[in-house]
Formats: C-alpha cells, sequence, structure tokens
C-alpha cells in the first residue's frame, strides 16, 4: 500500500475570501489537489445521486448500450477508454456515464434512461449537476483570486460565461483479472479541463503522483474525507498559469472492491481561448503552450483516450 498523502483543505464557507485565496493558491502550487469541505452539496443529495447510479450500472449490458455514448454523453463499457495506453493495452476496468450541459451546448444530445426503468434518475441528476456546477463557479472566483486577478475574471474571458461542465459518473466493478498486466481501474492521466470536483464512496484506489517528470513515478494514496469534494486542477489550468498551478497526475488502483465515483469537469467554453496569463510569463519564462481555443484541446484529448 502507498503512504497517504496530507492534501490541504479548503473551506468553501470561510468569510475571510482572501485568506482562503491564499490557501487555495498554496494547494494549487505544491499539489494542484484539495479538499473542499462546507460546500453546501447536501448529503442526501450526493447519496441519492450514488443509490441512482448504482442503479444503472446494475442494468444489464444491452440495456445499458442502448444509451452508449454519442456526442460525449452517454453509457461507456468497461475497457472502452484508455487513459494511458502506454501503461495498459487492453483499456481501463471501469464503466461511465456522461451527462453534459443542461442548457445550451446542445444540451438536447444528453441521453436519460427511460421514466419507467428509473423514474428518478433525469431529476436527482440535474439537481446535482446545477448544485456541483455552483459550486465549481464560487470556487472558480477564489481560484482567479488566487492568481491576483479580479473575481469574475473567468467569466470576463468568456471561460465560464456558458461553462462546458460534464459530469461523470463511474463504477469500478471490483475484479482482478487474471492477466499478468496490471488492468488499472483508471490509468495514469491528467484531467483535461479547469477544475474536476470529484466525489467517492469512500473506497480506496485514487493516488496521485506529484512529480510527473520523475522516474521512477512516486505514488501516494488520496483518503475519502466523508462531505469533502476532492478538487483537482485539469490541463487548461496548466496552460493558463504557465504550470504554475499543477494539473497532477492521477489514477485508480484496482483493489478487488467495487467502487463508485462521480466526477464534475468544469470545463471552459469551448470558444473560449485558453493562453498563457500575463501574471504568469515574462521574458526569462516565456509561455510554454501556444494559444488553443478550449473545445479543440477538449476534443483532441478525448478522442486520444477513446481511440484504442
Ligand atoms: O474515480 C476516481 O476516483 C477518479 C476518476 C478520475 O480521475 C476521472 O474520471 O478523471
Ligand atoms: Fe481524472
Amino acid at each position: 500500500m502507498a503512504e497517504s498523502l496530507e492534501l490541504p483543505v479548503i473551506d468553501l464557507s470561510s468569510p475571510d475570501r482572501i485568506s482562503t485565496a491564499n490557501s487555495i493558491r498554496q494547494a494549487c502550487i505544491e499539489y494542484g489537489f484539495f479538499y473542499l469541505i462546507n460546500h453546501g452539496v447536501e448529503e442526501q443529495l450526493l447519496q441519492n445521486v450514488f443509490d441512482q447510479s448504482r442503479k444503472f450500472f446494475s442494468l444489464s449490458l444491452e440495456e445499458k448500450m442502448k444509451l452508449s455514448l454519442k456526442e460525449y454523453r452517454g453509457f461507456s463499457p468497461i475497457y472502452a477508454e484508455n487513459l494511458d495506453s502506454s501503461t495498459s493495452s487492453k483499456g481501463d476496468l471501469k464503466e461511465t456515464f456522461h451527462i453534459g450541459p443542461l442548457e445550451g451546448h446542445e444540451s438536447h444530445v444528453n441521453q436519460w434512461p427511460s421514466k419507467e426503468m428509473l423514474p428518478s434518475w433525469r431529476l436527482i441528476m440535474e439537481e446535482y449537476y446545477q448544485k456541483v456546477l455552483s459550486v465549481g463557479k464560487r470556487l472558480s472566483s477564489l481560484i482567479a483570486m488566487a492568481l491576483n486577478l479580479e473575481d469574475d475574471f473567468f467569466e470576463k474571458i468568456g471561460a465560464l460565461d456558458k461553462p462546458f461542465g460534464f459530469l461523470r459518473l463511474l463504477h469500478y466493478p471490483g475484479e482482478m483479472g487474471a492477466s499478468d498486466e496490471v488492468i488499472y481501474g483508471a490509468s495514469a492521466h491528467s484531467d483535461y479541463g479547469m477544475i474536476t470536483l470529484l466525489e467517492t464512496d469512500a473506497v480506496p484506489g485514487l493516488q496521485v503522483c506529484r512529480e510527473k517528470l520523475k522516474q521512477p513515478r512516486i505514488w501516494e494514496d488520496v483518503d475519502h474525507v466523508k462531505g469533502a469534494f476532492i478538487i483537482n486542477l485539469g490541463d487548461m489550468m496548466e496552460r493558463w498559469t504557465n504550470c504554475l498551478f499543477r494539473s497532477t497526475l492521477h489514477r485508480v488502483m484496482p483493489i478487488g472492491k467495487e467502487r463508485y465515483s462521480m466526477a464534475f469537469f468544469l470545463d471552459p467554453n469551448p470558444d473560449c481561448m485558453v493562453e498563457c496569463l500575463k501574471s504568469c510569463c515574462n521574458d526569462s519564462s516565456p509561455p510554454l503552450f501556444p494559444p488553443i481555443r478550449s473545445g479543440d484541446y477538449l476534443r483532441e484529448r478525448i478522442s486520444a483516450a477513446y481511440s484504442s
């Protein structure tokens, strides 16, 4: 078993926003991961989402495949996604369901299980989507402050006027597989977007590697903290900040136990240009990445993960 990592804890309800933003800055520079507490999403709603998720994933494969992934929305079966094809040839041992924006951005292409089969599904998922999106927006204003920017910076540059949020339900079935090759629940990856808000059912498995360029890689466990979101930054935040803020490598180990989690990826409006912030570069440290349209970047990364 790996060592557990003691991640910083950020209190979203703290009235002292300047001190919270300073703590976030420290956490984003050192870890790219932190716990978020007092975020206001009720425990009961989280339980309801997990219950509905369990119900969906326990349907027959045939039933689930009726909602198979289209335009990044819907069901994706075990092994369909491979987050790191350099370590695993088979794909990841997880099944997922994706729900895209509820408004604009082709919201009509979202897919929903039938009311006969799962009567409360859509209502509960929509309620959770709205609440986690609103937490993500509050958090991004603190992240802007952590970068010494106005708190509405990400709205002003068109990243969050129409955010591109994806709710991803995950189910790791728990069997280990008999092959010699390790089949990861989720193989090593960094997230693509801006911020990820993760909730797990407390079953362990999530690990992070703080130094992605160092070999051999050192992996540390991220423990579950009841009632907290696990927050991590994605690659677009790394691009904006010229690697000042980290998009940290993480993975989910197979531990022989069934596991459920849900990740909310708060990504910028696809039309938003992501380019190095002025405050994060100068003559001696020029931008490490060229400007890129958020939608193009996401499309490229997602296709790579589903290509094998
Ligand atoms: O299930 C987890 O704990 C992590 C999932 C994850 O990293 C992802 O979906 O990007
Ligand atoms: Fe991830």
